[in-house]
């Protein structure tokens, strides 16, 4: 006979949502260990950045489509607050282009990285799931799966420290798309988890609302898997991604 799940405790619900990121969030893989520690190259801290900057450009992108679903004016009004983190306005730069000072100050050229053109093939793959997964699944499940962010800020303090500790293109203003977070991440989770406790009232809710954030734990995965086996051991680069010497600042 198979069980029926049971529905947890608010409190328990939570603390089971804490343990997936205890157990599976990226501050475990060993591309963040190399990378936070100093073990990186240049090429690696370019590659790495190349790669990312496809998931920082698609998060408002999956920010909109949940948007275009929603019907409550009040958690539109919220929610618009994150894409509005990320692509900044007229007047005041966004994480976008936080992360393309970054790209300049690693030595890249910023169309380059701007045009994701050298991006990995899995890091392109794994971005669009996480889209697709926001755009198609339920509201419940696509703010689910957004609560990664409560595992963020650990690690951006950790890289903050270690990229200013190791590297010499680190200093506040390269890294301040990290700072930026540590200030837009706490206010975005609180209401995400707030959101996800309220809603996820049954059994098969809870369940649903956990395999979205066990989901994205796997997309952020993927990603530094593609990097470690392009960039580190066994140095497979696919045709196509991103070679060392290419894309460079002029
Ligand atoms: O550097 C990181 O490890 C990291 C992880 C995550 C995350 O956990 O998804 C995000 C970010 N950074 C980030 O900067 C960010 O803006 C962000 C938005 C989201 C999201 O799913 O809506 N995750 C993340």
């Amino acid at each position: 006979m198979t069980q029926q799940p049971v529905r947890l405790s608010r409190e328990d619900f939570e603390a089971r949502l804490r343990r997936i990121g205890e157990e599976r969030y990226h501050d475990k893989h060993p591309f963040h260990h190399r990378l936070h520690s100093g073990q990186c190259t240049p090429d690696q801290v370019r590659a790495w950045v190349i790669n990312r900057y496809m998931y920082q450009s698609r998060i408002p992108m999956k920010d909109a489509a949940l948007l275009s679903r929603c019907e409550d004016p009040t958690l539109r009004r919220i929610w618009r607050s994150r894409i509005e983190d990320h692509d900044g306005s007229a007047e005041r730069p966004g994480g976008i282009e936080r992360w393309l000072k970054l790209a300049a100050a690693v030595g890249l050229d910023r169309d380059y990285v701007a045009s994701a053109g050298g991006v990995l093939p899995a890091t392109r793959f794994a971005v669009e799931s996480y889209v697709r997964f926001v755009r198609e699944r339920s509201l419940l499940e696509a703010i689910a799966s957004s609560l990664t962010e409560l595992f963020a800020p650990k690690i951006h303090t950790k890289r903050i420290a270690g990229l200013l500790e190791h590297y010499d293109f680190a200093n506040e203003d390269s890294i301040s798309y990290f700072r930026n977070r540590l200030d837009e991440a706490p206010k975005d989770v609180a209401f995400g988890l707030t959101y996800v406790l309220d809603h996820a009232n049954t059994a098969e809710k809870q369940e649903a609302a956990a395999a979205a954030l066990t989901f994205k734990t796997d997309v952020l995965w993927a990603m530094l898997d593609a990097l470690y086996s392009a960039y580190v051991e066994p140095g497979h680069i696919p045709p196509g991604a991103w070679r060392p010497g290419k894309g460079l600042r002029a």
